[in-house]
């Protein structure tokens, strides 16, 4: 007998629409409606901390991100502190308290749609208006402050021969009046996941306070923007997607440096920049061994801890370990030497004593303490992936974001002495699940231990066995270990499916060797623990081995191709951002060059889905978007055609097929608008009706 708890009308919307979801996961208007929080700031004497909050605009066609207080003690109720029609984000405290963001506000209040660019604008501590603090012709991109005193550091995009900010205007109001948008070229990568390299990059500004915002509200009756001094005008391409960090006395920032090395590649050094003078030296220069990355000044500013990432090759993937760099003598130490976890986000306790720092662990992400002294790794925290990390001035405390596949990320308090985790009153309440989480795990043929996550619907059982969807992750490096808006189980789980979210070779979390096992074999290792954990999965009594399907993105789409032409086990399989041919996506996507020091020619050959097609029996909804960068929309279009024409599924007579292919001609990897990720699900969740609990098509009026 099948377990469905709730026809699938009900999540398309077109019946019971007025009928009070028993979750919002029965309900798309609901899910697409719960709000998203992202990014954490601390005031530095850690009285206040502030969220970034994302909700739906007036029309449901945009999220839009406002700014929240959270009591740091957990008494006061979260107070929402903007209100821009275009949202606010990257909040930052000054070391007097001053609250900076980026926003992008029409001048006059008037809300008129304009070209108006992001600006760093302020909230006075000492009370007052929201007022811009400084503009750039590009557009604010980033922000940071030195924690202590200094100067407020800006990112900003220039054209590379504008050698000051009127230049910079100049050119870009040319463009814009010719309508020129064509870029010329010198160097890789030229696109990043949704969004053109060029001729526009990034370079580091001081935005100097001097006072200004010290005192009463009258003190800052000059309301002219501050100006911008440029501290990088050389910076050509080497600030691409380029993280740094402002040393406390914002006396320098410790940035990274991409380095061209020829053949379409490129490295990371580390560099100094002198604020007051925008003087560089190289910290650290990388090599074809190592390269170094996400910069951490020590609160006494005579340290960097950093990231070492061993160079990726076809013999043995990326490794990363935390290193420390002493700045006097220039020598380096590591810090987490047979630590065998990948350092994530991290931060310094204010005593330089040590780091926390953030690492998939078994599902997980929790936060770690690392002792500087001797390198010695606690885990600190149990359950969830941690983000956003800030630590209070007097080192008792840390505030994090927290999130898990049975919640959104929320605000939380580490009390670091006795590891307690306490969530505070956040902008957002949880939502209602309409199931359980549980935790499986297999031993697969050579002795591996393959965990999974599997959410399961209330009222599965023996009686009422749930048919399941296997959802493969992408990456692959990375892990299924944090709640995500893009890939949810829980809409599914509200169909009645219990959803399998297996973390199979080449997972972050469980060590080196796991990664290693998958490197360059991905149809090998990576697709048989993933069968294997279905086995064991179907096996239970309240699952129905009769009815299931398979789904995955990005590399998880790819695997759902591999899957599609190398079994015939499931009813249908869902493929999104996929990677087909792996001869058009290597030098297609846009950092070719880490690919292809994994997979090579022959890898290529024997690892891509494309030569399976013929074996496909499969019904499959193939998805993509056009503007997608990171997995071209050439393999969607590769995929489609090819499935159609020579597919192993018989077409009927008059040319059709069950396979379909849902094109969206304006979003990239990932779906980002509420109405399409709407789509997203209302198609995916009628495509698993038809072929998995054999219902009819939906109908899908949108859709036209
Ligand atoms: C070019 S750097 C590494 C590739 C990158 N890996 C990770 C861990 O994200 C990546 O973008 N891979 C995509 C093909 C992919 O599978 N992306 C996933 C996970 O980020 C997605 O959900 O978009």
């Amino acid at each position: 007998m099948s377990h469905v708890t709730q026809t699938s009308e009900q999540v398309r919307g077109t019946a019971a629409e007025h009928a009070v979801p028993p979750t919002p996961f029965h309900d798309l208007d609901a899910y697409v409606a719960l709000p998203r929080l992202a990014g954490l700031a601390l005031s530095p004497d850690g009285t206040r901390l502030v969220a970034g909050v994302s909700t739906l605009n007036d029309d449901a066609t945009a999220y839009v991100t406002a700014l929240w207080e959270v009591d740091p003690g957990g008494g006061v109720p979260a107070r929402r502190l903007t209100r821009g029609a275009k949202g606010e984000s990257q909040a930052r405290f000054t070391a007097e308290g001053d609250l900076l963001f980026v926003a992008t506000r029409p001048d006059g209040g008037t809300g008129k749609d304009t070209d108006e660019k992001p600006a760093l604008w302020v909230l006075p501590a000492a009370g007052g208006e929201a007022r811009v603090l400084a503009r750039h012709p590009g557009g604010v991109e980033a922000v940071a402050v030195g924690r202590t005193a200094g100067s407020v550091l800006v990112q900003a995009s220039a054209m590379p021969s504008a050698a000051d900010l009127r230049t910079e205007e100049r050119l870009r109001k040319e463009r814009k009046e010719k309508k020129v948008a064509a870029i010329l070229h010198t160097g890789y990568p030229v696109r990043y996941w949704d969004h053109d390299l060029g001729p526009a990059a990034p370079r580091l500004y001081a935005c100097d306070l001097d006072g200004r915002l010290a005192g009463t509200p009258s003190a800052a009756a000059t309301d002219e923007p501050l100006e911008l001094r440029d501290l990088t005008p050389d910076a050509g391409t080497h600030l691409v997607r380029a993280g740094h960090d402002v040393a406390p006395d914002g006396s320098f920032v410790v940035s990274e440096w991409r380095v061209p090395e020829g053949r379409a590649s490129v490295r990371s050094d580390l560099v100094r920049i002198d604020v007051a003078t925008g003087e560089r030296t190289t910290l650290l220069a990388a090599d074809h061994e190592y390269e170094f990355g996400s910069p951490l000044v020590s609160p006494d500013g005579t340290a960097v801890a950093y990231v070492r990432r061993e160079r990726s090759s076809r013999e043995r993937p990326p490794r990363p370990s935390l290193w420390l760099l002493d700045l006097a003598s220039g020598s380096s130490r590591p810090l987490t030497e047979g630590w065998d976890r990948w350092p994530g986000e991290a931060a310094w306790l204010p005593d330089g004593s040590g780091l926390l720092v953030i690492a998939d662990e078994d599902g997980r992400a929790p936060v770690f303490r690392v002792e500087v002294a001797d390198g010695g790794v606690r885990r600190l925290t149990d359950d969830g992936a941690h983000s956003s990390l800030v630590v209070s001035p007097d080192g008792t405390a840390a505030f994090a974001l927290r999130a898990s596949y049975e919640h959104p990320a929320e605000v939380v308090r580490l009390d670091l002495a006795s590891g307690t985790v306490t969530s505070l009153r956040g902008p957002a309440e949880r939502p209602q699940l309409p199931g359980t989480l549980t935790e499986v795990e297999t031993t697969v043929q050579d002795g591996t231990r393959v965990r999974s996550w599997l959410a399961l619907p209330d009222g599965a059982s023996a009686e009422a066995p749930a048919p399941l969807l296997l959802w493969i992750h992408g990456g692959p490096v990375s892990s299924w270990n944090s709640w995500s808006w893009r890939w949810c189980p829980w809409l599914m789980v509200a169909q009645g499916y219990a959803v399998l979210l297996p973390d199979p070779a080449l997972s972050t979390g469980y060590g080196q060797e796991m990664i290693a096992r998958g490197w360059g074999r991905w149809g090998a290792e990576p697709y048989t623990d993933l069968m294997a954990a279905t086995d064991a999965v179907v096996a239970r009594e309240d699952i129905d081995e009769t009815r299931t399907a398979a789904m995955g993105g990005s590399f998880g789409g790819y695997m759902a191709n591999w899957v599609a032409g190398h079994t015939d086990r499931f009813k249908a399989i869902v493929t999104h951002a996929s990677l087909w041919a792996l001869d058009g996506f290597g030098p297609t996507t846009d950092a070719a060059f880490y690919w292809s020091r994994e997979m090579g020619p022959e890898r290529q050959e024997a690892n891509s889905p494309h030569r399976f097609v013929e074996e496909i029996r499969t019904p499959m909804l193939v998805i993509h978007g056009d503007k997608d960068y990171r997995v071209p929309i050439g393999e969607g279009l590769r995929l489609w055609f090819e499935l159609l024409a020579k597919s192993g599924l018989p077409q009927a007579e008059d040319g059709s097929t069950p396979h379909r292919f849902l094109y969206f001609p304006d979003e990239n990897h990932w779906i980002l608008t509420p109405q399409h990720a709407k789509v997203w699900y209302q198609v995916v969740l009628g495509y698993l009706a038809e072929h998995v609990l054999g219902e009819e098509p939906p109908e899908l009026p949108l859709l036209g």
